[in-house]
């Protein structure tokens, strides 16, 4: 007999819990299944696993904030020094990978914590919801799913929280499987394991959030053909850090060049990031001339923009910061 398991969902809503004409794929409306008529829709679950659950809230995922991030990492950590084995946590797709990245730097534990949701709503024809929540639950029960960080398990795949992100608006296979995020795949209860993300993450992060009620504000500014320069100074009056949707291997012109040089001596600094979702933005002395402009390397700008912001909480060293993006 296998021994036995809790896991303990935590529910935010998404299109896992949405509802709208039945057969029909689009049109619904996200977060609006409690969490008990959601686990109607799945699979009967083996005796050994043990499922307690709560609804955290029930939202489309564009409402997800730092507040919500930081109430469920703080609930994550309270509840990983009880008798839990995993975590799942149903969740909008949208804004999926950042939450799964977000916890990836702050929860404080080697337990496995697994993000899923689904790209058709409860009611539409193929559903997929049931099946990514079975196995994600199948997933949170297995040793070897934990000390890998926050994982995402979506349309048969594991995916690492550091690197997953949503690459497809409409298919159920949503996320970037030809890439650094795929860890392995699923199939039905079975996990197969192939790689491994080597960034820090979970205990062994320097992030605590323990004590804070908000976040240092950071926004994302595009670049595109002939974005005027200007827009950076509204963002460095309102923001202590700015991370930019460069061109290709994260460019931008001369007069943007210029203009964050203007920035470093008011400590703003400004993380180069690629509009392209693929790819490396390595170290560059044409762009890296002033010292608060730092390389995103691997992380797309909208995960540079949660790293920038958690990293603004211990250190306002550009130096540091830089660090701080080699090694998360
Ligand atoms: N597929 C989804 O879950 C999309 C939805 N708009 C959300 O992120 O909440």
């Amino acid at each position: 007999m296998k021994k036995s398991c809790h896991i303990h969902l935590l529910t935010t809503g998404g299109t896992i819990a949405g509802k709208g004409q039945v057969g029909k794929t689009s049109g619904y409306q996200a977060g609006s299944l409690s969490t008990d008529r959601l686990l109607e829709t799945l699979p009967p679950l083996p005796p050994h696993i043990h499922l307690s659950m709560e609804q955290i809230c029930s939202i489309d995922s564009n409402e997800v904030d730092d507040h919500l991030w930081l109430s469920l990492v703080r609930r994550i950590n309270e509840l990983a020094s009880t008798d839990i084995d995993g975590f799942v946590i149903t969740h909008g797709t949208d804004i999926m990978d950042e939450t799964a990245y977000f916890l990836n730097l702050t929860v404080k534990t080697e337990k496995p914590v697994i993000l899923t949701g689904a790209m058709r709503p409860s009611t539409a024809a193929s559903a997929d919801g049931p099946l990514n929540l079975y196995q994600a639950i199948h997933l949170a029960s297995r040793p070897e799913a934990a000390g890998k960080g926050v994982l995402v398990c979506f349309c048969d795949s594991i995916y690492s929280g550091r690197d997953v992100q949503k690459v497809n608006t409409y298919k159920t296979d949503a996320f970037n499987e030809q890439d650094l995020s795929c860890l392995g795949y699923m199939r039905d209860e079975e996990c197969y394991f192939m790689n491994q993300s080597l960034a820090v993450h979970t205990t062994a992060s320097c992030f605590d959030v323990s004590e804070l009620t908000a976040l240092p504000r950071v926004d994302v500014l595009s670049f595109y053909a002939g974005a005027p320069a200007d827009a950076l100074d509204y963002y460095a009056a309102h923001a202590r850090g700015i991370v930019i949707a460069g061109t290709g291997s994260g460019n931008y012109s001369s007069a943007w060049k210029n203009k964050i040089a203007e920035l470093e001596p008011h400590g703003i600094p400004v993380v180069r990031a690629s509009r392209i979702g693929h790819g490396i933005v390595s170290r560059d002395p044409h762009f890296e001339a002033s010292a608060n402009c730092i390389p995103s390397y691997t992380l797309p700008p909208q995960k540079a923009r949660i790293l920038l912001s958690l990293a603004l909480t211990v250190t306002n060293s550009y130096d540091e910061i830089e660090q701080i993006f080699r090694k998360y």
